[in-house]
């Protein structure tokens, strides 16, 4: 399958924001590269991938928005409790700093943008990847808490 250029660099971009974190936890590229995604990581990752192809860009910039809403919201409010981990702290400061606070009012400017020009059916399927993507963002927590394998 070809890459969608703009998803790459999406995950480029999140990669090279937890350089610092791998480097702390003596994480190497080859560990990280081997490392495959978990199921619950899998379907979330599938069903952007189908949004972006069964209904196009406006349902996946609508599934996309949760990533960026949610861990705004959980780094501004957890940034301010300040863990005695700096490797946890450093984490909450990054989504909760100014640069990925505008991020985030930019991702939801383009989906109040691609939404404008479309009827009530196609807001009704951005509103179904947008819950999706809610209930797939929960379930990532858990994945991680449980250290989800496939079996
Ligand atoms: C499950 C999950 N959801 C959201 C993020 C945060 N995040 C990942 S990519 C991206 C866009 C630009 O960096 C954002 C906000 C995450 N790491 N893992």
């Amino acid at each position: 399958m070809t890459k969608n250029p703009n998803l790459t660099s999406l995950g480029e971009g999140e990669d090279l924001a937890r350089q610092r974190l791998h480097t702390e936890l003596k994480l190497s590229a080859v560990e990280l590269a081997a490392t495959k995604p978990a199921p619950t990581n899998y379907a979330y990752q599938t069903h952007m991938a189908y949004q972006n192809q069964a209904h196009g860009k406006a349902a996946l910039a609508a599934g996309l928005l949760p990533c960026y809403w949610l861990y705004n919201e959980v780094g501004r409010r957890l940034a301010q409790k300040h863990s005695p981990n700096p490797l946890y702290q450093e984490f909450f400061d990054s989504y909760a700093s100014d640069d990925f606070s505008s991020s985030t009012n930019q991702m939801r400017a383009i989906v109040d943008e691609l939404a404008a020009p479309l009827d009530e059916a196609a807001h009704e399927q951005m509103r179904q990847a947008f819950v999706k993507s809610c209930y797939y963002e929960e379930q990532f927590w858990q994945m991680a808490y449980e250290q989800q394998r496939w079996h």
